[in-house]
Order: structure tokens, then sequence, then C-alpha cells
């Protein structure tokens, strides 16, 4: 079959990796179930995704479907530096995107590719504006863990008290999460928060939450049970992670901004479980002490690493971080610098032992899914959070530091510490032990049969009936899903959003 002649699901991306990342990865997942799938985001980024991850226009065969890349020019020149300043380039993207991706859609109904749905990623609630404006149902992809999006929704309801100026210190119980410290809530929420901008695009998504009709979230039922069942009572919440496996289209596409520098072979030159992978995503950079405090610690622990070092953005402000004089002579084979890595492949691969990780979602989620241990070094937003997750309720990590926001310079002696704690002896076989478990539920839940694979499927068939119907709603689903957990059908019974209300009539 032609890929003009199937469902046409549109997905718009903040243009980041840890937003671009698991987009795509639904976008495969959805393709390998037979949809045809585009990809857009603006061209600053669709530059380099071509160039590292020959990203096309053309359809690409994922499955039984297939995806496709359609990047769109935000207005501003291409050298622009206020793309990196969120505070100004947030707005900038609203203002041109409400315009031009209308105008997408158009075109692309033109050529034979009307599209049924928009799907979007939180920092650009407006995609659901415009799918409104256009008669389109739409979803979101919540590319955080259910407890954020939990803590998230009842600081905009102001449910529960959250650290303010008068109160900073206090302790923020949510219903159905353990109890959490002033700074395990994600930091976008503290008042004294550098970036009050993010915060402001969340709380947009949260005020734009009934015009979605669905809200995808990449995590699984068993990780997050009692939060998700809670918040699914309230919102149309589907779980269909992790979406970094795909089990029926493994080696598909990539949106990588940067080729991956190759450590694969240098690995395998390594004894099992005897390298730390060190990386602190896309967005985090640490100051230049700390940098060497984390350096000086590599060194003296003795263990193989890989540590991910990338170039800042020639815009951002923050000048290149380097090594300590002799760093790599001193290590010398035991070590391995690299600009990006394959983090999936490095996560894989049995020479690693662990992960000294910022937390980001997606990072979290690929290490819990990889069963992999981890050395939890937080900076802010949902890190905080995850950060707690990982070490007192998943238990699979050891905690190097709490943010940010506590300003604190953590030593080498520290770093050292902490990286013998999750390699050697009684705690890290625990931390292994339990990371596996994660692995095995992980894989249970993509597995045919299994929770966020039922849901995924359900997500592509209410598409498709609402294709049918030409953007309307149809009441059967609800009869046929009623008994699924976390599924459409239970947010059905007993949700009140109106999409939920419209399908039980
Ligand atoms: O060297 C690297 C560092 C990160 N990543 C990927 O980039 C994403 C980072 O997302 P995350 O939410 O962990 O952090 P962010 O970069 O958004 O802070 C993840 O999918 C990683 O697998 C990668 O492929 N290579
Ligand atoms: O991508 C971002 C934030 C980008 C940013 C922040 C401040 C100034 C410029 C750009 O956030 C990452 O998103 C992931 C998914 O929400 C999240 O899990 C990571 O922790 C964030 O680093």
């Amino acid at each position: 079959m032609g890929s003009e002649t199937l469902v046409h699901v549109f997905l718009v991306s903040f243009p980041g990796q840890g937003h671009v990342n698991p987009l795509l990865r639904l976008g495969k997942r959805l393709a390998s179930k037979g949809l045809l799938v585009t990809f857009s985001t603006p061209e600053s980024i669709g530059k380099q995704m071509r160039k590292a991850s020959g990203c096309s226009d053309e359809p690409s065969p994922v499955g039984d479907g297939f995806i496709r890349f359609e990047f769109f020019e935000d207005g501003w020149d291409e050298d622009e530096p206020r793309r990196q300043d969120l505070d100004q380039y947030l707005p900038q993207l609203e203002k041109v995107g409400k315009v031009v991706i209308p105008e997408m859609i158009r075109k692309n109904a033109e050529r034979g590719r009307p599209v049924s749905c928009l799907i979007n990623n939180p920092f650009i609630p407006w995609v659901s504006d415009v799918a409104e404006s256009l008669g389109l149902p739409s979803a979101m992809l919540w590319v955080q863990s259910c407890a954020c999006f939990a803590a998230y929704y009842h600081y905009y309801h102001n449910l529960v008290r959250f650290p303010s100026e008068e109160a900073m210190e206090i302790d923020i119980q949510l219903p159905c999460m353990p109890l959490l410290k002033h700074d395990e809530v994600p930091s976008f929420l503290y008042p004294t928060t550098p970036y009050p901008f993010l915060r402001r695009a969340i709380m947009g998504q949260y005020g734009n939450l009934e015009k979605p009709f669905c809200i995808l979230m990449d995590t699984f039922h068993a990780l997050e049970a009692e939060i998700i069942e809670y918040m699914s009572k309230i919102c149309p919440i589907l779980t269909v992670g992790p979406l970094f496996k795909n089990p029926r289209a493994p080696n598909a596409v990539r949106g990588d901004f940067m080729k991956a520098d190759d450590c694969i072979g240098w690995l395998d030159s390594k004894p099992p479980k005897s390298v730390v992978y060190v990386s602190f995503g896309s967005v985090v950079y640490l100051k230049q002490d700390q940098w060497d405090e984390i350096a000086y610690g590599l060194l003296n622990s003795g263990v193989n690493f890989i540590w991910v070092m990338k170039p800042p953005h020639k815009d951002s402000g923050y000048t290149v971080l380097t090594l300590p004089d002799g760093f790599l002579e001193k290590a010398g084979d035991k070590g391995k610098v690299v600009q990006w890595s394959p983090q999936e492949q490095v996560l894989a691969h049995p020479s690693v032992a662990c992960f000294v990780t910022h937390c980001g979602w997606n990072s979290t989620m690929e290490a819990l899914t990889s069963g992999m241990p981890v050395v939890a070094f937080p900076q802010w937003g949902d890190q905080v959070t995850d950060a707690k997750y990982l070490v007192d309720i998943f238990k699979v990590g050891v905690r190097m530091c709490r943010g940010e926001a506590e300003d604190k310079l953590i030593t080498r002696d520290v770093v050292e510490k902490c990286l013998l704690e999750a390699t050697v002896g009684p705690k890290a076989a625990e931390m292994q032990e339990n990371a596996l478990k994660w692995k095995a539920e992980a894989e249970g839940a993509i597995a045919e049969g299994g929770s966020s694979e039922r849901n995924l499927q359900s997500f592509v068939d209410e598409v498709k009936r609402r294709s049918v119907a030409g953007g309307e709603a149809l009441p059967k689903v609800a009869v046929d899903l009623v008994e699924e957990v976390g599924g459409i059908g239970k947010g059905v019974e007993k949700s009140t959003t109106n999409w939920k209300m419209e399908i039980v009539s």
C-alpha cells in the first residue's frame, strides 16, 4: 500500500533533543502500526537532523507504515542568536507556528495526505489551538514522568502548597506520591527558578489540557502505578513507554542533532561491567570547577569510563569546558571522551556497569529499560524529581547531588565514593538486581498484550475512528475498552473531561 492511502498523523516538536527523541520514537511506533507519520520541528534543528541522521521528506517505511520529515522556518535568520533565549524564542515560535502549521496541513491535504490528528510535546501548547481551529483531533505526548505531570497539575490548579518565597523549605505531599522535599519538586516551580519561561510554557500546556483528546506518556504502568491510576481518573492518560524500544522496527530513522562518536569498539575491548558512562544530556552545562572535580573523581576511582563532553552552542554564552592538564594521558586506555555518544547502544553494552546521569526523563527511561544502575547528578526541572525516584523509589541509584539550586561543589572524594558504591560491593549488586527487574517490567509493557502496547493500539484505533468520522469522536470505544488498565476505556468511565464525556454518550 502506498503511503498516501494511510491515516496521516502530524507531529510537531519543541526543538530540543530531549523532546524530539520521544516524539520521534512515538512517531516510529505509530508508523509501525500502519500510519503515515509526518514529523515536524523548526528548520534550524531540521538542518542538523538531516546532516547527523539523514532525515528526509521522502516517506521511509517503518513496519506497516511510513515516516517522513517536514521542517518549517521559524521566521528568524539561520544564525539568529535569540534562538538560545527561550524567553524570546518561545513566543516567536508560537507566532510563526500558528500560521505555518495550518499552511503545511493544508498543503498535505492538497497533495492527497489529509491530516487526521496533530500531536505535540510540552513547551509548545499552542499546537492544540491550531488543531482546534482546524477542527482536527489532537493529542499531547508528555515527555516526563507521570509524577512530574501530577506535580505540575497540582501546582496549576493550586491544590497543594508548594515552596514559595515566604516558605521555601516545606515538604510537599501529593496524592499517591512519596513525600517530596522542597528541592525534589520540579525546580521550574521554585519561586527562585532561573527558568520562569519554562514554567510559563508548561503552565500554558495545563491551560490547554482540555483540548487534546488524549495525553500520551512515555512511562509504563508498573513503574508509576499509583500515580498513573490516580491521574487517569482526572485526565485522559495513556501510558505508552518506554518509547525508545521499538520491537517492530528496531533500526528505523533517528533524530540526533549531532553524529555520535564511535565508542562501541572501545567498549567491546573492556571486561563486562567495568565501564562507567557519564553524560549530562543535551542541555545541562556544568561549571569548570565541577567538571574538574568529576575528572579527578573518575581518575582516582580507577574505573574505566566514557565521558560525553558536548561542545556548547556558539550563542549559549557558555565558555568551552576543558579537562585538567594531563587528564587524557593519565586516563590512558581506561578513559574515552566523546562529544556525543550512541547512548542507547552504550547503555545496552555488557561492559557498562553504571550511568552517571543528570536524570533527564529520556536518560532515566533508557537506563531503567536497559537494566542500568545510575549515579544521580540532577540539575534542574524534572531532573531533581527523577533523581528522587531513581534513588529512593526505583532503588537503582546512588545520589551524587541535589540540584543546581543547592549551589554546592561536589568534590572529587564524593565523586569517587559514589562511583565505587555504584560499581562494587553489596549496594551495587542490589541496585543491579533492581534495575534488571525494571528492565523486565519495561519489556513486558511493550510486548504483545503489555499495558503500553495495548494503550498504543487503543490510541491508533481511536485516531482511525476519528479519521473515518471526519474528526468527530465515535461512542463505541468506551464499550470496547472499559476493562483495560490504564486504557482509554478506563479513563472514559471515570473522567469528567469533554472528550471522555463525548465518547461515553
Ligand atoms: O551523548 C549523548 C547524550 C544524550 N543522548 C540522548 O539524548 C537524549 C537526552 O534526553 P534527556 O531527557 O535525558 O536529557 P536532555 O538532553 O533533554 O536534558 C536521550 O534520549 C539520550 O539518549 C545521546 O544520544 N547521546
Ligand atoms: O530540553 C529541555 C530544556 C531545554 C532548555 C532549557 C533551558 C534553556 C534552553 C533550553 O529540557 C529537557 O527536557 C526533557 C524532557 O522534558 C527533560 O526530561 C530534561 O530533564 C530536560 O533537560
